[in-house]
């Protein structure tokens, strides 16, 4: 390790090393001989971490001693390098856990002791770099992992620049907060890029990586995309299954309008938005992939089956425990010893998900006929026919990785929609307004209607602007070393295996994007093409971009189209909504929405419309 340390040290010129020995540093003592590592780049920096010790002979105290350096000391991309390769050293002898412990305050870094002469020769500064770009820097790191991860790490992009290289334990993760950075790494290296990282937590709930979300790039990942693509996204599919949207979310309109007595304003109905939402969006979803209804067959908003309340906690818990920001993904021990017991719950919910998935698929083989196949046409009824003739393809397993996906998205964007126009009545009475001019109020809005609406889908572009439900997209991962430009000239080296994180919460709120206001909401910014050409990706970009778009903006349109026009709307109390963010693999409000609410009485006809027509053709 010393020869190591010291060809690195050889090479470069901003770290001056000199070496000490019983001194005492963030509470350890050094007993040993060690290498004391001093980086000019780091001078000046307001964090206060500022040195790093590197000890070959440290005795009791060496493992902390190394673990210093590695895990704190800020330092240029080569030195990534080298620490990487004295972590592999450290990791062989010791454990891999002791790389990852954050040691805040470090900066108070006492005084040291006159070095030795005949070390302080073997440590001679270094040459320049060969290489004149700066390149990103290097944070330690796993105290970083306050929840929400993308608003921690969007503080210290704030701090320490738009490109950092992290050091998520062993794991070294590329965090961008700069557009021209994000679209180079999703465009021009969108194939280097397209793997998804593998992480613990999520390898049982995705059954080993196998899912259309988790699967790295490759034969079962393209076998998917191409059968979302062409069989359950397409714009011809879409198309048909506008029946199905149609249906559900008028009928969740007569649901509210059911459960409100007639009073008026003077007796508000309250609703739980989030759980309307979501079984709106589940109902969707589930009748387009298998024909099934969760919720509502009685009328009733409360009455849900056995099976749909399990399959909402089984979708809540799926989006909570997915994503990047479980510690237990980057610490070893955590992970060995379960704490929390997050793999053991994995384990059962990953079990009850096949087990649904294959009892849906079993269902389906046993009751579609013929008839039923080509009149009411399903994602499950049609993967079943081709799988007549490619059963490797269209495998029960294929069937069942492309079950679970998109409900919590559309549902949490429908919910942090709502709750802005709560905020914001007059933005609310705006797009009502809008909707009686287009629609008037003899029945209520269509998924036709939608382009008509201009003011409605600018709320929608500034609700996924200010409320992406993937911050940070999902996790992608480097397949090869690559390198990706800096702003005024140069590279940064990105090894391969470098989980990427696109931080879009922090883009879409940048005021040298967005104006001196990034954070309000304003719908109007995007009126009159103002904001055409502003980068804003809530939906990712390239190959891994998300295949349900066109379906959640024609699910997320029409709902709040016809909650905004069927019903009056208030806040449960004087204040203002919570919009605290929580975490998870989609951004969940912290706090659900509930809301005061009462149908609009030139809309009570239309309402009652629904119940007459819903319950003729449903
Ligand atoms: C407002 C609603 C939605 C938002 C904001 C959203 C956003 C996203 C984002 C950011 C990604 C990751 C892109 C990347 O890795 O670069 C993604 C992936 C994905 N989304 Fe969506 N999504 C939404 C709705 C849906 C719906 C309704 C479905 C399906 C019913 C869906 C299915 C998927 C799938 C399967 C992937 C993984 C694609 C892959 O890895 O190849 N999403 N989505």
């Amino acid at each position: 390790m010393r020869a190591v340390l010291e060809e690195w040290i050889k090479q470069r010129e901003s770290w001056k090393p000199f070496w000490v020995r019983g001194i005492n540093m963030v509470g350890y003592s050094i007993n040993g001989l060690h290498p004391v590592l001093f980086s000019s780049q780091a001078d000046g920096d307001d964090d206060g971490i500022r040195a790093g010790v590197a000890g070959p002979d440290a005795g009791p105290h060496r493992r902390l001693s190394c673990l210093c350096h590695i895990a704190v000391a800020p330092f240029p991309a080569p030195a990534l390098e080298m620490w990487q390769q004295l972590g592999r050293l450290i990791n062989g002898e010791h454990n891999a856990l002791l790389l990852a412990i954050p040691l805040d305050g470090i900066g108070s870094f006492p005084p040291h002791p006159p070095p030795d002469p005949q070390e302080q020769e073997a440590a001679a500064p270094p040459p320049p770099p060969a290489e004149p770009a700066v390149p990103p820097r290097h944070r330690g790191h796993l105290h970083l992992f306050k929840k929400p991860l993308h608003r921690a790490l969007s503080g210290l992009a704030a701090t320490h620049g738009p490109v950092l290289l992290l050091h998520f334990g062993s794991r070294a993760v590329l965090h961008v907060t700069d557009p021209a950075v994000a679209e180079e790494c999703l465009t021009d290296h969108d194939v280097t890029f397209a793997n998804r990282p593998r992480l613990p937590s999520s390898c049982h709930l995705s059954n080993g990586y196998t899912t259309l979300g988790s699967s790295s790039y490759g034969p079962n990942w393209r076998n998917l995309r191409r059968i979302a693509t062409v069989e359950v996204f397409s714009a011809h599919r879409l198309l048909r299954s506008a029946d199905v949207r149609g249906g559900e979310v008028p009928h969740m309109a007569r649901w509210l309008y059911l459960a409100a007595p007639a009073a008026g304003p003077s007796e508000p109905a309250r609703a739980d938005v989030k759980a309307r939402a979501f079984e709106l969006v589940l109902n969707v979803v589930a009748r387009m992939v298998a024909g099934k209804q969760y919720y509502g067959g009685e009328g009733d908003a409360e009455a849900e089956t056995e099976e749909a309340a399990r399959f909402r906690e089984m979708v809540r818990e799926y989006f909570a425990m997915h994503g990047a920001s479980n510690l237990q993904d980057f610490v070893l021990l955590l992970g060995l010893v379960d704490i929390g017991g997050a793999k053991r719950r994995a384990v059962k919910l990953s079990r009850e998900r096949n087990t649904w998935a294959q009892r849906l698929i079993d269902e389906h083989r046993a009751t579609a006929t013929a008839a039923a196949a080509t009149e009411a046409r399903t994602m499950v009824g049609d993967l079943l026919k081709m799988q007549a003739s490619e059963p490797e393809a269209y495998s029960d397993k294929v069937i069942t990785a492309l079950c679970l996906t998109g409900t919590d998205t559309s549902s949490s964007t429908i919910e942090w929609g709502m709750a802005l126009l709560l905020n914001h009545p007059a933005a609310m009475a705006k797009a009502r307004a809008e909707i009686d001019r287009f629609v008037g109020t003899g029945r209520v809005v269509e998924e036709a209607d939608l382009p008509n609406l201009p003011y409605l889908q600018c709320i929608i572009r500034e609700n996924l602007r200010l409320y992406p439900v993937g911050p940070l997209l999902a996790p992608h991962e480097s397949s090869a070393d690559c390198s990706v430009s800096v702003a005024g000239g140069g590279r940064y080296a990105v090894p391969a295996g470098t989980m990427l994180l696109v931080n879009v919460h922090a883009m879409h709120r940048d005021a040298r994007f967005w104006g001196p206001d990034p954070e309000s909401f304003s719908p109007e910014r995007f009126e009159g093409g103002r904001s055409e050409g502003k980068w804003m990706l809530p939906f990712g970009m390239g190959r891994r971009r998300c295949p349900g778009e066109g379906l959640a903006v024609k699910v997320v349109g029409l709902a709040l189209a016809t909650l905004v026009q069927c019903f009056e709307w208030r806040r449960v109390g004087d204040e203002e909504v919570d919009m605290t963010e929580g975490s998870g693999l989609t951004m969940p409000k912290a706090v659900p929405l509930e809301a005061l609410y009462w149908p609009r009485p030139e809309m009570v006809p239309a309402l009652s419309g629904i119940f007459f027509i819903y319950n003729f053709f449903y």
